[in-house]
């Protein structure tokens, strides 16, 4: 069997954390034949709940979980990491915008990335020899070639996600910006979800929703290039859902406003579906994408064919293999998504200059 992979989930006190830690812990995210050291990390007061969290995942008796790590120090929570996946946030609450988190958040986002930069060093230089290594061996393969080789994965959940992301990546200078990316894939189930609900299909018939942007009121849900399997036939989501203007109207609305309206219902936002969301993206990451298909994750923006300023963490299609993401190049765009696709951009650098501000202060 291999050797164990060590996984660190900040906010592991939480709610998400709580749906999310059996499934890493019982193999759905890294493979049923892979070890797992699982690191947990949150703050000072939550050790006492982080120990009711240890005893359960034990009392789980999981084959491939061969250490649990409760701690709310940094230099122990992400020493050579292999995944480190950043929770531990404040949520908002009804009535709040995501972007209303700025000061709060970002702030931990900082210390959690220069904390990544100074302690994850060894295995960062590893990557880099690495990538060095896969950059010459690969070189002949064009298409993956030109993608973003990941071993070291860090992914940020915290809200709000984007702009967190960010600042995570450049408080950490010496890890590369290929290795952050942000959730917005809960966004993009819902999204395939609704379609398929509408068609009458189960979930897995319909791919390649498209997230645009900033995980927040002002992303893009397109659906002009996914597909569904309608009863055997695939075809294009405007041809199976026949009804324009629910597809451009309350099918938008209803993905940009799915975690407000899950606050107000439950008074606490996502957590299962935030869980099973970070499981999906995490998982392709480790063993790609399916072929012909692509996901949406937040990603840095540089070198993008969509002329999307280059210095922000924006959601785009998505392929993955060996471990290596590349944006979908070339699709077409038109005037609508454009719009779109524009106003999200143009939102996430407003965030990324406040949130740049705050921390200058
Ligand atoms: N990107 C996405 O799709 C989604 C993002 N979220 C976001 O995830 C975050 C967590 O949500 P929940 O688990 O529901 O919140 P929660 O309040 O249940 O748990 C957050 C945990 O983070 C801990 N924490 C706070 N500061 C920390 C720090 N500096 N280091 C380590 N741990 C720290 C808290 O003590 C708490 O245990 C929120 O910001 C929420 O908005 C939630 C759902 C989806
Ligand atoms: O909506 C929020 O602020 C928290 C949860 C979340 O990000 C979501 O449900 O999409």
């Amino acid at each position: 069997m291999a050797e164990p992979i060590r996984v660190v989930v900040t906010g592991a006190a939480g709610q998400i954390a709580y749906s999310l830690l059996y499934s890493i812990a019982k193999g759905d995210v890294f493979g049923k034949d892979q070890p797992i050291i699982l690191v947990l990390l949150d703050i000072p007061p939550m050790l006492p709940v982080l120990d009711g969290v240890v005893m359960e995942l034990q009392d789980c008796a999981l084959p491939l979980l061969r250490e649990v790590i409760p701690t709310d120090e940094v230099e122990v929570g992400f020493k050579d990491i292999d995944a480190a996946i950043l929770v531990g946030s404040m949520p908002r609450k009804e009535g709040m915008e995501r972007k209303d988190l700025l000061k709060a958040n970002v702030a931990i986002f900082k210390t959690q990335g220069a904390a990544l930069d100074k302690y994850a060093k060894k295995t960062v230089k590893q990557l880099s020899s690495n990538l060095q290594r896969i950059f010459r061996e690969e070189k002949s393969k064009s298409f993956w070639y030109k993608g973003h080789h990941v071993s070291r994965q860090v992914l940020v959940v915290g809200n709000p996600a984007n702009t967190n992301c960010l600042i995570a990546s450049k408080s950490a200078p010496s890890i590369p910006k290929e290795n952050f990316s942000c959730l917005t894939r809960l966004d993009h189930n819902r999204a395939s979800s609704q379609v398929a609900i509408r068609c009458g299909v189960s979930s897995d018939k319909v791919k390649n929703v498209i997230i645009w942007g900033n995980h927040s009121s002002t992303q893009y849900p397109d659906v002009h290039h996914a597909k569904v399997d309608l009863h055997g036939a695939e075809m294009g989501v405007y041809e199976a859902v026949k009804d324009e203007a629910w597809l451009r109207g309350d099918f938008i609305s209803t993905v940009q406003l799915r975690g407000a309206a899950v606050i107000k219902s439950r008074k606490l936002s996502s957590a299962m579906s935030a869980a099973k969301a970070i499981c999906d993206h995490m998982r392709d990451i480790w063993f790609g994408t399916k072929e012909g298909e692509f996901i949406s994750m937040g990603v840095y923006a540089a070198g993008n064919s969509y002329g999307v300023p280059e210095d922000l963490i924006y959601s785009f299609p998505v392929q993955i293999k060996n471990k290596t993401w590349k944006i979908v190049d070339g699709l077409p765009i038109n005037d609508f998504s454009r719009a779109k696709m524009d106003a999200t951009a143009a939102e996430l650098v407003e965030e990324r200059d406040t949130a740049l501000d705050f921390l200058s202060q």
